[in-house]
């Protein structure tokens, strides 16, 4: 069969585009950033993965748990992982999938325990307790969601193969799913409008620069697992990775607004 050029890509044929929700915009996500998500999906095939960093504290401190972080990372002893799982796949999955499907968006909320969609491993057992990193995603059950016009939204949770579930960093998830799906590219959706510096939007940063700005503490906190995972899937198939705002539009002309990363700058 030949493709008439008015027949719509459909299936496994159009590129996939990776979109981390950041916790910390989730309350403020535009309708105009919902907008510009939908008309993407014209051309490209679009995964969710969403974060609840701050919702998360705000329920464990109701609950009276304490929880500490190390090197960024939440530590999760048993009692903190049930909370996370409460908050991550219950109550923001449930809300973002509502919110998604309230402007056309057909999504489909997901944890990355359902469907075995992330299997995961302790990424340090030692400090961090019941923390995972994604050691495969079982990329067919996403491709055929995808080829029904559902759009996955992922909450970060895991399964080891013994079933034990871990608590996944948003960022590094996102990362994971954009690589093991071959996507095309990878945007993460934030608070503020790309890498700034004395508040000034850097528009493209590459390795070295990004090191630097890391060097310098000017890339700090939050960020940081950002630009790290980002420098680590560039390294494979996927060409682009934009961190951008989620509180406006973030397409002008079809282009994203925000901070383009790549592996290494193109000097003309
Ligand atoms: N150079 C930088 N430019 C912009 N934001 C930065 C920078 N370095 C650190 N940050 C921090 O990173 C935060 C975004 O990360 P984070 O709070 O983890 O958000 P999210 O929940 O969206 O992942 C910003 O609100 C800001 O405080
Ligand atoms: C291991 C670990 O730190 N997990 C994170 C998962 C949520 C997350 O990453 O949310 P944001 O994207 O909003 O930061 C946590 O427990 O907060």
């Amino acid at each position: 069969m030949t493709m008439s050029k008015s027949m719509p890509v459909t299936g496994r044929n159009k590129p996939v585009v990776v979109i981390k929700l950041g916790g910390s915009m989730l309350e403020e996500l535009a309708d105009s950033f919902i907008t510009s998500i939908k008309k993407l999906m014209k051309t490209r095939h679009v995964i969710f993965v969403h974060g609840g960093g701050p919702e998360i504290n705000r329920m464990l401190e109701k609950l009276e748990v304490k929880s500490q972080f190390y090197n960024g990372q939440r530590k999760t002893t048993p009692e903190v992982l049930e909370v996370v799982q409460m908050v991550l796949a219950g109550k923001i999955n449930k809300w973002l999938t509502a919110r998604l499907q309230k402007n056309g968006i057909e999504a489909v909320g997901l944890s990355g325990c359902d469907g075995r969609l992330l299997t995961s491993s302790f990424l340090d057992e030692e400090h961090l307790g019941l923390v995972g990193k994604v050691s495969r995603v079982n990329r067919d059950f996403l491709l055929s969601l995808l080829e029904l016009t559902y759009v996955p939204v992922i909450a970060p949770l895991g399964k080891t193969e013994d079933g034990q579930i871990l608590n996944i960093n948003a960022d590094l998830c996102a990362a994971a799913v954009a690589e093991n799906m071959n996507a095309e590219q990878l945007v993460f959706v934030t608070d503020v409008p790309g890498i700034l510096q004395n508040g000034t939007l850097i528009e493209e940063a590459d390795e070295q620069q990004i090191q630097e700005l890391i060097d310098d503490g000017v890339i700090f906190g939050g960020m940081i697992p950002k630009v790290t995972s980002s420098l680590t899937v560039l390294s494979g198939q996927l060409k682009e990775v934009m961190i951008v705002n989620g509180k406006d539009a973030v397409f002008k002309q079809g282009t994203l607004i925000g901070t383009k990363i790549v592996k290494k700058k193109v000097v003309m």
